[in-house]
């Protein structure tokens, strides 16, 4: 579905991916984990085509890399990314309806089922939502935009814990629809709950791959790699 094989990424002269090679098969949530400044971002940017790339991205089949992120868009490819992109001087609302794209599996109905937050403000202008709000916004644009595959950044970062569990619920549906998902996410116990994979990346390389199952039994991955932000 999405693979990514040694793939190096480029800030200027800056070479922050070092040969990443991972895939996300049809159906799959898959997790991207490692400590601030590993390459997550820069990773899923790398798949959006925003940042330069070498290496292989392929996309159902396709090599996508070096593509304009504009046509790697119109492929399914959606990027919710941490800023979040929202139109702050329109409302909820129309926020949903520019990204209404035909053949979405969610009409503006069924986001406004799943996430009944919005449906509440969907009269409100982008900019009086809390942080939370606009995450679920951020999303809901991304699922009514006809989505083959998300790539999520961080969704539940600085989030209320009932709002955490809210995303929670909504990625556990994302996921049983079908649509594979890319998470980068901090909170392991997040990512636990929903993930089928992860990945651990540090200073731009893969370092550790491996099912939910090994992940959580392996405590030794967490320490090594990641205890510094647990
Ligand atoms: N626009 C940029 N220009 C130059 N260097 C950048 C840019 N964006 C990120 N970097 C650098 O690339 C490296 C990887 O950053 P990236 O944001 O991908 O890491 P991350 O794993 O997502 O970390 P975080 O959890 O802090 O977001 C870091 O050293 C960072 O300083």
């Amino acid at each position: 579905m999405l693979t990514l094989d040694q793939v190096h990424a480029y800030y200027g002269k800056s070479h922050v991916l070092e040969g990443v090679s991972l895939e996300v098969r049809p159906g799959e949530l898959v997790t991207l984990l490692g400590r601030n400044g590993a390459g997550k971002t820069t990773t899923l940017k790398s798949i959006a085509g925003m940042v330069e790339t070498k290496g292989t991205i392929s996309f159902d089949g396709t090599a996508i890399t070096g593509r304009p992120s504009h046509d790697i868009a119109r492929r399914g490819v959606a990027l919710v990314q941490e800023h979040r992109g929202i139109f702050g001087m329109l409302s909820v609302e129309e926020n949903l309806k520019i990204s209404v794209r035909k053949g979405s599996r969610w009409s503006l109905d069924d986001v406004y089922t799943m996430f009944p937050r919005l449906k509440e403000r969907r009269r409100n202008g982008g900019k009086a939502l809390s942080g939370g709000e606009q995450q679920m916004l951020a999303i809901a644009r991304a699922l009514v935009n006809a989505p083959r595959i998300l790539l999520l950044d961080e969704p539940t970062e600085g989030l209320a814990p009932v709002i955490v569990d809210e995303i929670v619920r909504i990625l556990g549906r994302i996921r049983e629809s079908g649509v594979p998902v890319l998470l980068v996410e901090q909170n392991l116990a997040v990512c636990e709950k929903l993930a089928d994979r992860h990945y651990v990346l540090e200073q731009g390389r893969i370092v550790y791959a491996g099912s939910n199952a090994d992940f959580r039994a392996d405590r030794s991955v967490r320490d090594r790699y990641l205890a510094l932000d647990a």
